[in-house]
């Protein structure tokens, strides 16, 4: 078993079906749920909450479920994510006023905990949290929707990452996110990715079995 995840985005299941998709989608090889939590505010866009998540685990669900606040402010939902259910839970630094007490709140409540960064936003913010989080998100596009295209300087950036996670000897999973795809997951995990976290490229197909295996046969060739 290699040590890539991935982490397919329920954004783009079927939401009539979401517990079915879901498992259907574990079922073909995924390892990991990524669910996208938006708000309206600090992004385009009304996704699902802890309701859903904890819905999920009610359906069965035991895989880690990844959760990404694209949310304005941060804090008052942790806790609402981690009894729903919750395994990581990622934010975005420009998004809360207290990185430090957000990243505590999260382990507090029981969860791995990460920071995401939109492809303008200065990895800077790690600078003196690198100590207290499980994971670090690159966003490869601007958040709020699915199917878009991969914004290629997000490779240079994977690189610095990985390059400050080496540097700090600590474990820390290294995700990318947006525009992923079969193509291209090669290129991504060269560049630093070890998680991966795939929508369109996944629930658009008939067969995610199919897609998840190639997407793993194009990650062997890199390890
Ligand atoms: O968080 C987001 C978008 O904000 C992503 O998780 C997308 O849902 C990924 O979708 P694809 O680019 O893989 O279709």
């Amino acid at each position: 078993m290699s040590d890539f995840l991935i982490a397919p985005s329920i954004l783009s299941a079927d939401f009539a079906r979401l517990g079915e998709d879901v498992e259907k989608v574990l079922t073909a090889g995924a390892d990991v749920v990524h669910f996208d939590v938006m708000d309206n505010h600090y992004v385009p866009n009304l996704t699902f909450g802890p309701m859903i998540c904890d819905a999920l685990r009610n359906y069965g669900i035991t895989a880690p479920i990844d959760v990404h606040l694209m949310i304005k402010p941060v804090d008052s939902l942790i806790p609402e994510f981690a009894k729903a259910g919750a395994s990581i839970i990622t934010f975005h630094p420009e998004a809360s006023e207290h990185i430090d007490r957000s990243l505590a709140l999260i382990k507090e409540s029981g969860c791995k905990a990460g920071l995401v960064f939109n492809p303008g936003t200065p990895l800077h913010y790690l600078d003196h949290v690198m100590d207290k989080i499980d994971q670090i998100l690159l966003m490869s596009v601007n958040p709020g929707f699915g199917g878009q295209s991969f914004i290629p300087h997000t490779l240079e950036k994977l690189k610095e990452a990985r390059a400050r996670i080496d540097a700090s000897g600590r474990e820390i999973r290294l995700e990318v996110d947006g525009g992923v795809k079969v193509d291209n997951i090669a290129e991504v995990a060269a560049a630093g990715a070890d998680m991966f976290v795939a929508g369109s490229a996944i629930f658009n197909q008939p067969d995610y079995k199919a897609v998840i295996d190639a997407m793993r046969q194009e990650l062997a060739k890199v390890k």
